[in-house]
Parts: structure tokens; C-alpha cells; sequence
């Protein structure tokens, strides 16, 4: 268990208008480690624009602000990181033109995606998905064990992805994920994002302090 796991978000994949007053809410109402920006149908220059407003939004916060799938745009615009998946290009290219920004790399639930990944330069391992979710349509699943392993036998940080809300999160973070990645329960937050960002918070200091009693 990691008594500081923390809240990972990542953006809508359609922006809403006036997203970033929304965004800016949300990263105020709470602890939120780093921002994912993920628009898998916006332009380049969509992209680009959509860094130009959000990123200072976020690092005003000390918000890690990582862009999704394109390391070199990362790199050329100033992100602190990017997040790359399987197809997303050479995890080791990717590797060198971030030289010291955050390179996180999706694992799915293969210890041997991970060990690669790791060798590879990653900052952190992403596992899931872990429950069902309505943001993507995913066809790899995760299994808890894999987290309690990579815990276990590895010191580079786990991120958990995939349906995750405050009402099922405790399990997670009692595996060992050191963030918790979340679309979903902070944007379509019944009561809104600040509230999805406190209801997160809560659920994963709740599922802390619970693991610290055993
Ligand atoms: C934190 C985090 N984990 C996993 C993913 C998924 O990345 P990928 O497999 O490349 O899928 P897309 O996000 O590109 O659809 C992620 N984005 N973030
Ligand atoms: C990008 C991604 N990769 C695996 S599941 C997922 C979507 C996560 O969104 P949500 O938190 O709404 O399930
Ligand atoms: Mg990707």
C-alpha cells in the first residue's frame, strides 16, 4: 500500500466550453498529482492550442501537465511529459528527446510490458483497465495481483486506470498504485469536478488509513 497515493486526471476527450474555468475548479478543490491532456480526435493544432491554455493552468498548481501520445509535440511545447501506449511510438526514442520530463508508459496488465517498460527508461507504469469503463473502448484488462507484485519488486511508481470512482478505488490503492488515473469520476461528477476531486481524495486517504490499521 502506498500511503500517498495520488490523484492522476486526465482531460475529457471532447473539451467542454469554458473548460478551463472548469479545469481550474477542479485542480483548486483538492490534491491532484499530474493532468493528462487527451483529445484523440483534435487536430495538431487543436493540441497545440489546447496546451497553450490548460498547461498554465496546471503547472500554476504544481500540476505535472503531460500530453498523451506525442512525445515530440511534448517535448517541443514544454510539457513536463508525455504518456505513450504500446503504439505510440519507440518508448526508447521517446526516452531520449523527454531527457528529464516524466515518461509514463502504458502496461496493461502484462508483468512483462512493465519489466520492459522499466527497462526502457519509463518514470511510471500504467496498469489497467481495472474496471469497465465508458471513456474508451478497451480490450485489455488488469488484474489486482499485478499491482501488489510491482509494488512489491519494483521502486518505479504504478498508475491504475480504467472505471475507476471513489466508491471502488479502495481495493487499488491497497494493491500498491502510487496514482490513480480517472476520467470519468472527476469530469461526469454528478455535483461537478471540484466534487469529483474531493470524493476521490477522500476515497483514496479513506483506503490508506484502513490498510495502515491491518
Ligand atoms: C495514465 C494512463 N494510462 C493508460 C493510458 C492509455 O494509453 P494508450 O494505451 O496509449 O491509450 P490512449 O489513451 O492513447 O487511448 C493513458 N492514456 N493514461
Ligand atoms: C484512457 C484509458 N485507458 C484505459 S481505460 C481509459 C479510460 C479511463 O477513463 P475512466 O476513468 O472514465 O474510466
Ligand atoms: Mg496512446
Amino acid at each position: 500500500m502506498d500511503p500517498d497515493c495520488r490523484l492522476y486526471l486526465i482531460t475529457p476527450p471532447v473539451l467542454p466550453p469554458r473548460f478551463a474555468w472548469q479545469l481550474a475548479q477542479a485542480l483548486d478543490a483538492g490534491d491532484v498529482a499530474s493532468l493528462q491532456l487527451r483529445l484523440k480526435d483534435a487536430t495538431p493544432d487543436e493540441v497545440r492550442r489546447a496546451i497553450e491554455e490548460l498547461m498554465p493552468i496546471a503547472q500554476a498548481r504544481d500540476v505535472a501537465f503531460l500530453l498523451n501520445d506525442d512525445a515530440a509535440l511534448a517535448a517541443e511545447m514544454g510539457c513536463d511529459g508525455a504518456h505513450l501506449g504500446q503504439s505510440d511510438g519507440d518508448h526508447v526514442a521517446a526516452r531520449a528527446l523527454l531527457k528529464d520530463r516524466i515518461l509514463g508508459i502504458t502496461c496493461h496488465g502484462s508483468r512483462h510490458l512493465a519489466m520492459r517498460a522499466g527497462e526502457q527508461g519509463a518514470d511510471y507504469v500504467a496498469f489497467g483497465a481495472f474496471f469497465p469503463t465508458a471513456t474508451k473502448e478497451v480490450s485489455e484488462a488488469a488484474e489486482m495481483e499485478v499491482l501488489e507484485w510491482w509494488s512489491e519488486v519494483f521502486e518505479v511508481p504504478s498508475v491504475a486506470i480504467g472505471g475507476i470512482t471513489a466508491a471502488n478505488c479502495a481495493p487499488l490503492v491497497q494493491a500498491g498504485a502510487n496514482f490513480l488515473a480517472v476520467v470519468g469520476a472527476v469530469w461526469n461528477h454528478p455535483e461537478g469536478p471540484a466534487a469529483g476531486v474531493k470524493a476521490m481524495n477522500q476515497a483514496i486517504a479513506a483506503a490508506g488509513a484502513m490498510a495502515a490499521e491491518d
